[in-house]
């Protein structure tokens, strides 16, 4: 071999053994930045994956059971990495009164959603504040009233396709239509949409957005996480990956709307999400704080795309929520007679339709749905902030770029917080039980400036459904759940693995 071959070759393998000394030296000091800020991190990362294999690979327990063991054996503080990426689960509730309301400046953003996408839910810093602040006023107490009579009519159809197909003898799987509904009456409470997909459960959006959210990115998300430097690619990726065409999908419905409603410049019935978003886009609505008028305006991209999370974020949680409701309720014929009871006493029996007046009336019934949140909160990972400067609270100190993860599931099942966490008792929600409870000890809808916008329109919804629900069926347990109830992660949401079975009894009234 001539010499100047092996003066390449010893170039290459000297330049390839710096790269990967340099990048191991780099991973390993990653994998150490929380421990340098002295907070206790349970489990050794691996070099490549960090503790997600601790978290997701479990084939006995799921991510929140994982996250309460953590807490339970260490302490209400743990650290660990998804990748090089360092988290930090806090159930100390005065350290997160501090992070998700006190300092809200510095713990501002959520991590790791995907950027390049101008919706509520990802964007960052002070366009956030402004498009909040845009969207806020949708589910106010009056744009609620307005909304109610469409809520109703269409809890209404789920009662009478429910009485039309049901069979008394047979189980009934009860989450599949309860999807239906809820996509319903997002789509035209928050677009003006009529969709019809309890009629139509073939409906092509219905359809989109069920493998939306089954859809299971894990592999590519693992990558991710241990790659981080494979975003970009990933990202050009994403634009042919199914998860894209479906969003897609959904998009040209909203912007198909959007035009529509530009064309006819009506004002609807009632002042939607979508309405809203349009005044927004021609600058009627918006104060913004940078002084600049543009600033505040939103564009095409971001009508759109807010209105279509506003229909994902609609759906799939309250339909989860309800399908736990009508299984808690199955498993307690006492507390679903005393919500009948107070339906008879405060609204009356027979079939007269619910109005907005009647369902406030239904406290009891509030407390039980309060009672299954806390058990099975649907969306019990997302509550998480970027720090964006290091801080310390309460003598922990939060290094800058570390995630704070809220254990939403550990917290509503903590002994001290909730005793004999395990049972259903909706009484512990009345204001006298609270008093001396922690404010932040029950977080379904987050908590903070970045909690849950649509959290009062959701309970509205609930309240509506389940009132319909239980002044015309007895609902019964059913065999055919698994015991416990199996649950499963795949994102966000946490759903119920095999659906909720449930037996229907028709209630008679002379
Ligand atoms: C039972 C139903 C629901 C549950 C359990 C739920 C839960 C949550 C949670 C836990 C968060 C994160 C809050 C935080 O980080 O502090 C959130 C955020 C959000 N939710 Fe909901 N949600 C529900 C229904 C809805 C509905 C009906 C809508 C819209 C119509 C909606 C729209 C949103 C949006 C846009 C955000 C992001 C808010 C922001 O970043 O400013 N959600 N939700």
């Amino acid at each position: 071999m001539s010499w100047y071959k092996i003066s390449i070759t010893a170039a290459i393998v000297s330049f390839g053994g710096v790269f990967i000394s340099i990048w191991i030296i780099r991973r390993w000091k990653a994998l150490n930045y929380l421990q340098t800020f002295g907070i206790v991190c349970p489990n050794k990362a691996h070099f490549i994956y960090g503790n997600l294999h601790h978290l997701r690979w479990s084939k006995t327990e799921n991510v929140q059971e994982k996250q309460a063991e953590w807490l339970k054996k260490h302490g209400k503080v743990v650290g660990y990495y998804m990748g090089l990426k360092p988290r930090i689960l806090v159930a100390d509730l005065d350290i997160l009164r501090e992070v998700l309301i006190k300092h809200v400046n510095i713990f501002t953003n959520r991590p790791d959603v995907p950027r390049g996408m101008p919706t509520l839910v990802s964007l960052r810093d002070g366009r956030w504040k402004e498009v909040r602040h845009i969207l806020t006023p949708t589910f106010s107490l009056l744009k609620l009233k307005s909304m109610f009579h469409t809520i109703n009519e269409c809890a209404e159809l789920f009662i009478d396709i429910l009485k039309k197909d049901f069979d008394p003898s047979k189980d009934f799987e009860i989450y599949e239509p309860l999807q239906g509904l809820t996509l319903d009456v997002i789509s035209r409470c928050a677009l003006a949409l009529q969709l019809d997909c309890q009629r139509n459960p073939q409906d092509k959006i219905l359809e989109a957005v069920r493998k939306f959210f089954r859809l299971d990115l894990s592999r590519i998300v693992v990558l991710l996480v241990c790659f981080p430097g494979l975003r970009s690619f990933f990202r050009m990726l994403f634009r042919f990956a199914p998860s894209n065409k479906l969003i897609a999908f959904v998009l040209s419905h909203v912007r198909l709307v959007v035009a529509r409603r530009r064309e006819a410049k009506e004002v609807p019935v009632f002042i939607d999400a979508l309405h809203l978003l349009l005044e927004a886009s021609e600058g009627k609505h918006v104060e913004p704080e940078s002084g600049s008028p543009a600033v505040g305006l939103l564009n095409d991209d971001e009508i759109a795309w807010n209105a279509c999370v506003f229909l994902l974020a609609g759906y799939e949680t309250t339909s989860t929520a309800l399908a736990y409701i009508t299984y808690c309720l199955s498993l307690h014929p006492d507390i679903q007679e005393k919500i009948h009871t107070e339906i008879m006493e405060k609204i009356g029996p027979g079939s007269s339709t619910l109005g907005y007046d009647d369902i406030s009336k239904l406290q009891y019934l509030e407390l039980a749905i309060q009672e299954s949140l806390r058990l099975f909160p649907p969306v019990p990972l997302f509550v998480s902030r970027e720090c964006k400067e290091t801080t310390t609270i309460k003598g922990v100190t939060i290094p800058v770029d570390c995630a704070v993860d809220v254990p939403v599931w550990s917290i509503h099942r903590d002994p001290e917080l909730w005793p004999e966490p395990e049972t259903f008792d909706p009484l512990r929600h009345l204001p006298e039980q609270k008093t001396g409870r922690h404010p932040l000890a029950f977080l379904p809808f987050g908590a903070g400036p970045r909690n849950c916008i649509g959290g009062r329109f959701a309970m509205l919804e609930m309240k509506c459904t389940i009132a319909n629900l239980v002044r015309n069926f007895v609902i019964k347990a059913s065999e055919k759940n698994s015991v416990p109830l199996s649950t499963v992660v795949r994102t966000t949401i946490m759903n119920p693995t095999d659906g909720v079975w449930i037996k229907l009894e028709k209630r008679q009234y002379n």
